[in-house]
């Protein structure tokens, strides 16, 4: 089943005349299975509204989102609210877990969200994929940075979406850390197939990347296939300085 996700001349204001922003202008992506792809850009460019429209978390002014042949907007609030429950995983950098929760409670949660009772195995299955097997009895605040980030990209990865989205998964944690988490994203594109589309201001989590997409002033100022950390901060000085 072709799981694609394609953003078709996608536009999208914020507010209304005469408060308008024009966030979005003609936007069209497509971000294939079993890839890892960076959106960055400077401040203001459009970067969360991207990811909010790509997920089904706001709707576009214009055009078309879909994932494989499901039209998002298509569908109504309920089967909207079902898709991006089992279909999207969503990742932040600062983490989101429920502090009162063991790291297996936490991950387990999306399922419960469900109406689903957590099977011990997917639990497990999902913390070993981020290689914290040993830690489901854990509470966030027992663990590193780098490992809440973990527990909380397993708790995306336990209802087996189509894509996950990551708004700066690295954004707080330190340079060896964020390698740690970039490789283990690296890994789970590579070995599991996982699609996953990430937001950073950070050239070398950004180098990680099969792809990465530049933003400016809401539109695809430019794309980068095999980025090096070099050639992307190179690119980002180039599109700050012009704006
Ligand atoms: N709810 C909103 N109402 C009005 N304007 C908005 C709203 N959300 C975003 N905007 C505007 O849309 C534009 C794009 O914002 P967006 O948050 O998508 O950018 P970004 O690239 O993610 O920025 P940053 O890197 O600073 O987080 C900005 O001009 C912003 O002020």
């Amino acid at each position: 089943m072709d799981e694609t996700i394609r953003l078709s001349s996608v536009g999208k204001v914020h507010g209304s005349p005469p408060n308008e922003v024009i966030a979005l202008r003609d936007v069209t992506l497509a971000f294939p299975p079993a890839s890892l792809t960076a959106v960055m850009g400077p401040s203001g460019s459009g970067k969360s509204t991207l990811l909010q429209c790509a997920a089904g978390l706001d709707r576009p002014t214009t055009g078309t989102v879909t994932i494989g042949d499901v039209d998002l907007a298509g569908l109504g609030e309920t089967a909207l609210t079902r898709l991006r429950r089992d279909r999207i995983g969503f990742v932040f950098q600062a983490f989101n877990l429920l502090p009162s929760l063991t790291a297996e409670q936490n991950v387990g949660l999306p399922l419960r969200l469900a109406g689903r009772r957590p099977g011990r195995a997917e639990i497990q299955d999902a913390l070993a994929e981020v290689g914290l097997a040993d830690r489901a009895h854990h509470r966030p605040g027992e663990m590193s940075g780098g490992q809440q980030q973990r527990v909380a990209i397993a708790r995306a990865l336990v209802t087996r979406p189509a894509v996950i989205f990551a708004d700066e998964p690295t954004g707080a944690l330190d340079t060896t850390t964020s390698r740690n988490v970039l490789t283990m994203l690296r890994g789970l594109v590579e070995h599991r197939g996982q699609t996953i589309v990430m937001v950073t201001h950070d050239p070398l989590a950004a180098s990680y990347a099969d792809a990465v997409v530049f933003l400016a002033d809401g539109a695809v100022a430019d794309t980068l296939a095999a980025p090096t950390p070099d050639v992307v901060a190179a690119r980002m000085t180039r599109l700050e300085t012009s704006c």
